[in-house]
């Protein structure tokens, strides 16, 4: 079975469109691009478009490629105070003279939608997530729409980023999974990743993933966005090849990516219900 998320987004996107209208709220998402990476543009472009989709504001701060940390930390301080934003989603990676860190980490936590901040983190951590990152908590909606059974099954989680593995790792455990995570220093990998019934992964190289690396029937989902020999656009997954093998499997493009751009609309429209509606702050 081909897991459509192309199809489930568009699903979601509508359902959100929906409850945006009925809740009365505009809520608003700013962007920060820091240098003009095309592949960083085309990301934040389809942000915008689905922004303007389900009825959520959008505006984009553009930085020049050799903006100091300082200049981008003003940036988000002035988009912190500002009322009229609910949420702030710092385009990743930054130009290497800038402090990623202390970015990510000056993000108003009620305004973190890309549940990169540690206060959000923790709270995924600790078990009571606010805003979890919009990849991993996309894949967790895919496999919620098409019942793909999670907890006492066996995941196992191939890198350990902040965006994708390690918040991956934590959505599965909170879901009941038994859950490990492989990295580059992982001895028997292979073997790790055949003992997996979801495979999630997120380690950045094409046709990385065989089917000696996939249990019959196991549900596969690839996280990798790569170029093949003929520089077209591919996962991790050798995919014709893992196809028959596993039981369930994301195709890339059309797979994960769309659930993140979703998912990302989704927070954000927490983010304006929990200031307008709950009446409470979560921090
Ligand atoms: N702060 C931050 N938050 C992010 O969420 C974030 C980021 N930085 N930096 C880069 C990655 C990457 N990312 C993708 C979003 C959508 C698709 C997507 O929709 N891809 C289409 C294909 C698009 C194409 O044709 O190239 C698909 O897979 O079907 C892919 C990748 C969000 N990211």
């Amino acid at each position: 079975m081909i897991l459509d998320g192309k199809a489930v987004s568009e699903k979601r996107l509508e359902i959100l469109k929906e409850k945006i209208e009925e809740f009365g709220l505009y809520p608003r998402l700013a962007t920060v691009i820091v240098g003009e990476d095309p592949a960083s543009q085309m990301y934040v472009r389809m942000k915008h478009r689905a922004c303007e989709r389900v009825g959520i504001g959008s505006i984009g701060i553009e930085l020049p490629a050799d903006a100091t940390t300082g200049r981008v930390l003003e940036a988000i301080t002035r988009l912190n105070n500002d009322p009229d934003i609910n949420g702030i989603l710092v385009q990743l990676p930054l130009p290497s003279g800038v402090d990623t860190t202390r970015v990510i980490e000056a993000v108003a936590p009620d305004k973190d939608v890309d549940g990169f901040h540690p206060c959000s983190l923790g709270r995924l951590f600790s078990g009571t997530p606010v805003f979890s990152p919009c990849t991993p908590q996309g894949i967790m909606t895919i496999l919620d729409e098409y019942r793909i059974p999670i907890a006492g099954k066996r995941a196992v989680v191939v890198g350990r980023s902040i965006d994708v593995g390690r918040p991956m790792a934590a959505l599965l455990l909170n879901a009941d999974a038994t859950v490990t995570i492989c990295h580059s220093k992982t001895e028997n990998l292979a073997a790790e990743m055949r003992a997996a019934d979801i495979l999630v992964s997120a380690v950045g190289k094409a046709k990385f993933v065989g089917p000696d690396m996939v249990k019959e029937g196991a549900t596969v989902i690839d996280v990798g966005i790569n170029q093949d020999e003929q520089g077209k656009l591919c996962g991790d997954v050798d995919f014709e090849a893992v196809k028959d093998r596993a039981g369930a499997i994301t195709p890339v493009p059309g797979g994960v990516g769309p659930m993140t751009i979703a998912t990302l609309m989704e927070n954000t429209f927490m983010a304006a219900k929990m200031r307008t509606c709950d009446n409470t702050t979560v921090w």
